[in-house]
Parts: structure tokens; sequence; C-alpha cells
């Protein structure tokens, strides 16, 4: 059984493992040993035997990980297996621009419907995915059974929207936004602050270490 308290840092590296591990079995690697993967996605062998060692012992000494019981194993963890149908809410530069990538990479997540005020691309479909007025949000993610959303709104009504959200049911917000949206326990936010990432990437830069290490 998965244990609910995984570090955060952990989760996120999940889908690494299961894409990689996806691209493994589909070539026909039967097992693999850390430092094999670690070599592949670029993270090190210690991490990784710590990050599985959390879901029990995936691996045995001396033979590696079977590819393919990990790979169900991650399937399963990562809900996977099951089609999640997600909701975007405003559809502007930003929201127009995920609902054109709908993520058809993958065949699990997809935005199945969209929310604006604006009446002019209300009642219209974009990229395949109809957008209905904010007065029948609450009533389509029910219908839809749809916990997760994008929030691509104006930060300026960005915590509105998400009280709104809650108070429709959903269970998760991927805030786009500036705005750090404060939601009551049990309904969960993930950031998405591209400035932040940027800054990131620049400091690294900045601070390579000369040693080439
Ligand atoms: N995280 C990032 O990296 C990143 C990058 C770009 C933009 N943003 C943020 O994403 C958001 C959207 O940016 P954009 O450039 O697409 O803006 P935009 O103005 O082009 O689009 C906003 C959309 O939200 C709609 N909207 C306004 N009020 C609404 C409400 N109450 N309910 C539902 N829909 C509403 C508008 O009609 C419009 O279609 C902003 O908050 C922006 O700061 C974030």
């Amino acid at each position: 059984m998965v244990n609910a308290k995984i570090p955060r840092a952990t989760a996120k590296r999940l889908p690494i493992y299961y894409r990689y591990l996806g691209i493994l079995y589909n070539s026909g690697k039967k097992r693999i040993s850390s430092t094999e993967l670690a070599e592949a996605v670029k993270v090190d062998s210690a991490t990784i035997r710590r990050d599985f060692s959390y879901f029990g012992a995936l691996g045995k000494r001396g033979y590696g990980y079977d590819v393919k019981s990990l790979l169900d194993f991650f399937k399963k963890t990562l809900n996977q297996d099951k089609l999640t149908n997600v909701g975007l809410i405003g559809v502007g530069n930003l929201g127009h621009a995920l609902l054109n990538y709908n993520f058809h990479g993958s065949n699990n997540v997809r935005i199945s419907a969209a929310f604006d005020i604006d009446d002019r691309i209300t009642g219209t479909i974009q990229s395949g995915v109809p957008i209905y007025p904010m007065s029948e949000m609450k009533e389509q993610l029910v219908q839809q059974q749809i916990e997760v959303v994008i929030l691509t709104v104006p930060s300026p009504v960005a915590q509105r929207v998400t009280d709104e959200l809650v108070a429709a049911g959903v269970k998760g917000i991927l805030n786009f936004t500036p705005l750090r949206v404060t939601v009551q326990d049990g309904v969960r936010i993930q950031n998405v602050d591209l400035t932040n990432e940027l800054q990131t990437l620049i400091y690294f830069l900045n601070h390579v270490d000369q040693s080439g290490e």
C-alpha cells in the first residue's frame, strides 16, 4: 500500500521515473539497476533508492528493479490507469495556450471543460473544448466529476474564483496566477510561477561551481 506521507520532492520525481520506465518497457528491457536508472533520469542512485523505499522494498539486492512491476506500481500510484478530467478557468492568452496543448503527450489527463466570463467566447468550442459561462461552472464541474482545475484568471479575481471553485467541490488547483490563494484544509494548491523558475535557473547559472562539480 502506498504511504500517503511521501515527501513532496519524491512525489515530484515519480512522473520522471514513470516516463522513463515506460520507455524501457517499450524497448523490451526487463530489469534495471538503480545506478542505470540514476544515469538515465539524472537523479543520484541514493535518492532513487530512498524514493523507492517509501513504497516498500520494490527492488532486490543484486538484481535491481523489475521494470514491468515497477511500471505497474507507478501506474497505480500516479493514477495513470484512469482518465482524469480537468477544468480550466480563464480562457485568455495562457488559457488558450493550455487548451491548445491539452496534455496530448498523456492519455490520462485532459481538459474537458473551460470557463470564462467573456461572452465573446462562452458558448464556443476552442481546441475541441467547450467554454461555459461561470454561471454554469458548478453544475458542469459536478456533472463531469471534475475535482482538479487549472486557474488562469487575472490575479485580482483569483481568490474570489478560488472560493467559488472550492464551494463547487474542487480538490486541487493548479494556480498559474501570481496570487498565493488561500483555501481550507483538504484542498491542494500547486503554484506554477514561470518567473520563479527562470530566476532559479539564472541563479544556478550564476553560481556554477567553477571546479566543474
Ligand atoms: N504562471 C505563469 O508563469 C504565468 C504566465 C503568464 C501568465 N500568468 C498569469 O495567468 C493569468 C492569466 O494570464 P493571461 O495572460 O492569460 O491573461 P488574460 O487577460 O489574457 O486572460 C484572463 C482570462 O480570464 C478571464 N476572466 C476574468 N475574470 C474572470 C472571472 N472572474 N472568472 C472567469 N474568467 C475570468 C478573462 O475573460 C480572460 O479570458 C494571470 O493571472 C497571469 O498573471 C502566469
